[in-house]
């Protein structure tokens, strides 16, 4: 499955206790024109997590979207979602790819080490996620990342660069120029009073910027 550019939407604590709410607001991101939404839930119990993964599945796949599912490759499995999101101590990208096939997209947490995302590439993630970049609310005590490290992920590696941590419209051109193609963002998206029209802002701002690097 290729993996898609442009905004990658991802869930916050704040829905995942109210599943209608959280399926209203992942509808009104895909209305904005995300293309990849991510269902990050480390609260509800595995039979919640299960109902709520399979919705959002099938929402993504009206919206021509894909969802990937944070930390949990049997979940993904599960429910046929598009992939797997997996940090440093989430398992195996090896076991995820053995299990979920050579279609799926599968993403890993590189921090601000391109180290780390030439190994994730070769244990077969499909991209590599550096951040944060700017302050998060969501994730305050993530460790800072460095566009040099983008520009030379985007120079060395052969697969899609995503950026996240405190992203907003209108500080993504930076990061995007970098060599960031995916673009996530959690706060910016989910705690916006018009979610629709956030991402919206989202979309247009990447759509305007292209990576300076060859
Ligand atoms: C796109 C994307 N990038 C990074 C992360 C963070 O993953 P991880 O380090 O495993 O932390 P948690 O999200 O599980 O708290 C992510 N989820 N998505
Ligand atoms: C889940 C997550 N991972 C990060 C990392 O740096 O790996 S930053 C982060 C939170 C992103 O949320 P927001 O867009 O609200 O800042
Ligand atoms: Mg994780």
């Amino acid at each position: 499955m290729t993996v898609p550019s442009g905004l990658y939407a991802i869930t916050p604590d704040a829905l995942v206790d109210d599943d209608a709410r959280l399926m209203t607001a992942v509808a009104a991101a895909l209305r904005g024109g995300a293309s990849l939404i991510q269902y990050r839930d480390k609260r509800s119990d595995a039979a919640r997590r299960h109902a709520n993964a399979a919705a959002l599945n099938a929402l993504c796949r009206e919206a021509g979207a894909l969802l990937v599912i944070n930390d949990d490759t049997a979940l993904a499995a599960a429910v046929g979602a598009a992939g797997v999101h997996l940090g440093a101590s989430d398992g195996s990208l090896a076991a995820a790819r053995a299990q979920l096939g050579p279609d799926a997209v599968i993403g890993a947490t590189c921090g601000n080490s391109l180290e780390r995302a030439r190994a994730a590439v070769a244990a077969g993630a499909s991209y590599v996620a550096f951040g944060r970049f700017f302050a998060s609310k969501t994730k305050p005590d993530a460790p800072p990342a460095e566009l040099a490290t983008l520009a030379a992920a985007h120079a060395a590696l052969d697969a899609p660069i995503c950026a996240i941590g405190g992203l907003t419209p209108d500080n993504l051109g930076p990061v995007a120029r970098s060599g960031a193609t995916l673009i996530a963002a959690i706060d910016g998206v989910f705690g916006a009073a018009d979610i629709e029209a956030a991402a919206r802002a989202y979309v247009a701002a990447i759509g305007g910027q292209t990576a300076r690097i060859p």
